[in-house]
C-alpha cells in the first residue's frame, strides 16, 4: 500500500519549484548548449541523473543540444590496442590511428549510451556527429597535432530542425574534413561553435573540478573575457583549462550571453545554476 509521508520535505521542494519559476520563464524557448565532458560522465549514475535533468529542461520549454566529450575513454581504448597518446596544450596528438579511434568510441559507443540515457528518462534524444548534415566541417590546427581539427564551418540547421520539434540532439565532436576524412575537434571546441553558431543564450561546460581557479586554488565565480585572457597568458589555466577557456572566450565574442564552467560530478549542477539564485562554477560574460 502507498503510505503518504508527513514531514517538511515536501514543503521544501514546493518552495524551491515556486522560487523556480521566474527562472523557468526567463529561459523558456532559449537555446542552451551544454558540453558534457568525458570526466563528468564518470559513473552510471552520474550520466541518469545528467540526462534526468536534460529532460527536465526540455521539458520547461528550454532547447538544451548536448556536444560530449570522452577524453578518457578514448584513453582506456588507446590503451587497450597499445597505441600511445599524447597532449599538446590540452590537445590530444592525432595521427590517423588516433583519430580512427576517438571516432569510434566517440560517435559510436558514447554517444550512443547519452541517447539511450535521455531516452530513458523520457526525452528524445537524436545522436549525430559534426559530419551529419555538415553540422561541422575542420582542418587540421597544426601539423604537430596530426588530424587534431580546428571547426572551419557550421551549418547547425539540423539542430534547429530537431530542436524545433522537440528532439534533443546529441553530438560527438569528431567532424569532417573539408577535403574528405576525419578530424578529432576537442570537444568544448566543438560545443563553443555550435553555441555561437545557434546564439545560445548560455554555454554550460560540465567538466570534473568545480570551476576556473586562481593560482592558490580558490574558485572564480566571476570573469570577464580580460580577466580569462590573463589566466592563460600568465600560466593559471594550464592543460584542458586551456581550451575550455579560449572556448569561452570565444563563444562570448560571437554572441553567447554568457559561459559557466562548473562540475559536472556534482549531481544537478545544471539544475542549480540555471533555476535559483546561487550559481554554480564560474560565469565568464
Ligand atoms: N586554473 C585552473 N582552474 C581549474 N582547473 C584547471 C586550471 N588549470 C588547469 N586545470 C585543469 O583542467 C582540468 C579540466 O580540463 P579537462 O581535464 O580537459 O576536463 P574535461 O575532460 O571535462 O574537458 C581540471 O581538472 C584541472 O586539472
Ligand atoms: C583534439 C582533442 O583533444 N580531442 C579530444 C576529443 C574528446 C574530448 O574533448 O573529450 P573531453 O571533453 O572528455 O576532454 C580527445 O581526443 O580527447
Amino acid at each position: 500500500m502507498l503510505t503518504r509521508r508527513k514531514n517538511e520535505n515536501g514543503w521544501t521542494s514546493a518552495q524551491t519549484l515556486s522560487e523556480a519559476l521566474p527562472f523557468i520563464q526567463r529561459y523558456a524557448d532559449q537555446t542552451i548548449v551544454i558540453k558534457f565532458g568525458g570526466n563528468a560522465m564518470g559513473s552510471e549514475e552520474l550520466t541518469r541523473q545528467f540526462a534526468n535533468d536534460v529532460v527536465l529542461l526540455r521539458q520547461f520549454g528550454i532547447r538544451p543540444v548536448i556536444v560530449h566529450g570522452g577524453g578518457p575513454q578514448i584513453g582506456d581504448m588507446l590503451g587497450r590496442l597499445n597505441i600511445k597518446s599524447e597532449f599538446v596544450d590540452g590537445l590530444r596528438v592525432s595521427d590517423i590511428e588516433t583519430v580512427d579511434v576517438a571516432e569510434m568510441v566517440l560517435s559510436g559507443a558514447i554517444n550512443k549510451a547519452l541517447v539511450q540515457a535521455i531516452n530513458e528518462a523520457g526525452g528524445r534524444a537524436v545522436g549525430l556527429s559534426g559530419k551529419d548534415a555538415n553540422l561541422i566541417k575542420a582542418r587540421q590546427l597544426r601539423e604537430d597535432l596530426g588530424f587534431a581539427g580546428e571547426p572551419v564551418e557550421t551549418d547547425i540547421s539540423v539542430l534547429n530542425t530537431l530542436s524545433a520539434d522537440g528532439f534533443i540532439p546529441v553530438v560527438s565532436p569528431i567532424s569532417a574534413g573539408e577535403t574528405g576524412g576525419s578530424y578529432n575537434v576537442n570537444a568544448d571546441t566543438a560545443a563553443g561553435v555550435i553555441a555561437g553558431a545557434l546564439g545560445a543564450s548560455r554555454l554550460m561546460l560540465l567538466t570534473d573540478i568545480e570551476g576556473v581557479k586562481d593560482k592558490s586554488g580558490n574558485l572564480l565565480t566571476n570573469l570577464s573575457v580580460g580577466d580569462a585572457r590573463g589566466l592563460i597568458k600568465d600560466g593559471t589555466a594550464s592543460g584542458g583549462m586551456i581550451p575550455k577557456i579560449e572556448t569561452a572566450i570565444n563563444a562570448v565574442e560571437a554572441g553567447v550571453r554568457a559561459v559557466v564552467i562548473l562540475d559536472g560530478r556534482r549531481a544537478h549542477g545544471l539544475l542549480v545554476e540555471l533555476f535559483t539564485d546561487d550559481g554554480a562554477g564560474t560565469l565568464l560574460r
